[in-house]
């Protein structure tokens, strides 16, 4: 395997970044691709894996270091799966208020029993701008829509995901827990294990 002492992540979110750098470690150092560049790509795939190839190939190439991206959203049942690749840009750019506020509203009167929904994150590594063979490692995290939002950690929809095997919402559990059951958790389980990091 590559020496991946250093990777770039090919995200602007702090959020992952602090996530992503707490599942790894001291063994691999995340650097974010905003020391690099603050343009971010357009993200035109049609599905999670083919946005994360295209933000990882793209700080690859920007950084010349190897790349890790991470492509998520949230899938609701009652809305087809809606708003999915299409999360971060659900409210046309207003940022997490807005988005966690359009949900609420497109799920008004919905009963909890139609509520369902999961997060979905795909991780993907290249190990440079060109790499015909991206390591690519899914997670799902299944959960249900609040009526309101609740609790102050993390980022983006947590304070509406309640999470049924710990009955609170996402926003509620610590970093540390967060990190141990998420979305995110598995796919970076899947991708330790590919790289044989534990
Ligand atoms: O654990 C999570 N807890 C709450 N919300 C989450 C989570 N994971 C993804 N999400 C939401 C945030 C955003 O609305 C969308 C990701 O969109 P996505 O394009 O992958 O990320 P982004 O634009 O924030 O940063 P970037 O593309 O630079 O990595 O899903
Ligand atoms: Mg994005």
């Amino acid at each position: 395997m590559m020496n991946l002492t250093q990777l770039v992540l090919a995200s602007h979110n702090a959020g992952k970044l602090k996530e992503l750098q707490a599942m790894l470690g001291n063994a691999v150092q995340l650097r974010s691709i905003g020391e690099f560049s603050q343009v971010e790509p357009e993200e035109t795939g049609l599905s999670f894996v083919e946005n994360a190839i295209l933000k990882a190939r793209n700080a690859a190439r920007i950084s010349g270091l190897p790349a890790l991206a991470d492509d998520s959203g949230l899938a609701v049942d009652y809305l087809g799966g809606a708003p999915g690749i299409y999360s971060a840009r659900y409210a046309d750019g207003k940022g997490d208020a807005a988005n966690n506020a359009k949900l609420l509203e497109a799920l008004k009167d919905v009963p909890d029993s139609e509520r369902g929904a999961q997060f979905v994150c795909v991780l993907a590594l290249v190990r440079h701008a060109d790499d015909p063979l991206p390591i690519l490692c899914e997670g799902l995290w299944h959960g249900r829509i609040l009526h309101a939002a609740s609790g102050e950690h993390g980022f983006g929809y947590d304070p509406l995901f309640w999470v049924p095997e710990r009955n609170v919402s996402s926003a509620e559990l610590s970093p540390a827990d967060k990190n141990q059951i998420s979305h995110r958790a598995r796919a970076m389980d899947l991708l330790r294990q590919r790289l044989s990091l534990k």
